[in-house]
């Protein structure tokens, strides 16, 4: 576990930002500007705060009040940077040895084969970063720094400079990195798709303070993180499993609020998904509608009900999870919305996270099984 509280004063910014990132992947989020960067120089050690607390599992790196400070070579955190930066002399082997001073136990060949196979990099091993597409340096720079036995990965931007296939084609390795290493990982991004693939946690920073931090269905349900996003990228984002692929093709899943259809071709039965709700894709019904092209209409209660500047954002109880939808102040009186009313929430489009993969427009006719 991570544990930061810090305080930084420059001219005309002030930060004092506190949080904690479990193991899992943790997105610090928020606008240019907000302080991101300037707390991960603080946890790397490239930078000294003026004050505060900085603890990895027990093993503090910085504390003002006891005069304690771990100088940048001691602290043992991997850094993954927006550029790969790897030694273009040096084959992709090399580089992920470079400093391996642990490279001639048995165990470290087994991590080293471990991780090469973890990263899909087996096939790279001999050719030097030149020859090496965009997402292959990032995974390399990824596996040498788990390789250096980080006691937790700060990655800054990693995706940032990779085209959107390139992206799309590291995700998946990011995500084994997440769920098989155990490792606490602090991820800056300003994509919210990025941030629902796979965050576990997210702290949003807004002018150098905290402004909202927990797990990541929690927070992007909040309307003050709406808010903060702006409604055209606030929604929710909710757990699903693929139960079936239908006979036309469609993906039944199984939310906690009831099954929704999905048409995205790559799923398979069993598979645990994220799915993103955009508030402004969900309309609200008093009454189950038929006769609509709708497929996923779900059961929900309203929690409660904010003012955004062009509307009213309502939050919807369904099942165990949340979500949102942006409606306009005449539909809502109209509809006479208050807390606690049931609602049958339309979702116009429903995409598996992040939104690049899929997305699904629903055309049939809705069937008695949608209305579940
Ligand atoms: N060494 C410094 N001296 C003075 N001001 C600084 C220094 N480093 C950062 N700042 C200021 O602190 C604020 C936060 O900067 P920081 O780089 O941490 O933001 P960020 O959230 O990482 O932004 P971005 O997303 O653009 O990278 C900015 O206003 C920046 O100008």
């Amino acid at each position: 576990m991570l544990v930061v509280n810090i305080q930084q004063h420059f001219l005309g910014f002030d930060l004092d930002a506190g949080f904690s990132a479990p193991a899992g992947l943790t997105v610090l989020f928020g606008q240019s500007g907000s302080g991101k960067t300037t707390i991960i120089n603080a946890i790397a050690g490239l930078s000294r705060p003026d004050s505060g607390q900085i603890e990895v599992d027990g093993v503090v790196f910085y504390d003002s009040a006891k005069r304690q400070y771990l100088p940048a070579h001691r602290r043992q955190v991997g850094y993954v940077f927006q550029d790969a930066r790897l030694f273009p002399h040096l084959t992709v082997r090399q580089n992920l040895l470079y400093g391996g001073w642990f490279a001639k136990t048995r165990k470290a060949s087994t991590d080293f084969g471990h991780i090469v196979d973890m990263m899909g990099i087996e096939h790279l091993l001999t050719r030097r970063p030149g020859a090496l597409s965009g997402g292959e340096k990032q995974r390399v720079a990824i596996g040498r720094a788990i390789l250096s036995r980080p006691r937790m990965l700060l990655m800054d931007e990693p995706l940032a400079a990779l085209d959107d296939a390139r992206k799309a084609e590291i995700l998946p390795y990011l995500e084994r990195l997440r769920d098989e290493t155990h490792l606490p990982i602090l991820y800056v991004t300003h994509s919210v798709s990025e941030v629902a693939r796979l965050a576990t946690t997210v702290v949003m920073l807004n002018a150098g303070r905290v402004v909202a931090a927990g797990p990541t269905s929690e927070i992007f349900s909040d309307p003050a993180t709406a808010s903060l996003l702006g409604m055209a990228e606030a929604g929710a984002i909710i757990r699903a499993r693929v139960e079936a692929i239908e006979a036309d093709g469609l993906a039944r899943l199984q939310t906690s609020g009831g099954s929704l259809w999905l048409a995205q071709h790559r799923l398979q039965p069993g598979a645990e998904l994220r799915l993103r709700i955009m508030a402004k894709d969900v309309l609200l019904a008093l009454e189950p509608p038929t006769g609509i092209s709708a497929l996923n209409i779900i059961a929900a209660h309203i929690r409660d009900l904010s003012d955004t500047p062009e509307g009213v954002l309502v939050r919807l109880d369904m099942g165990t999870e949340t979500i949102l939808s942006h409606i306009t102040r005449r539909s809502a009186a109209t509809l006479n919305l208050r807390p606690g009313k049931s609602v049958h929430a339309v979702l116009k489009t429903v995409s598996v996270a992040p939104g690049s993969v899929s997305v699904s427009r629903s055309s049939a006719t809705q069937t008695p099984e949608a209305r579940e």
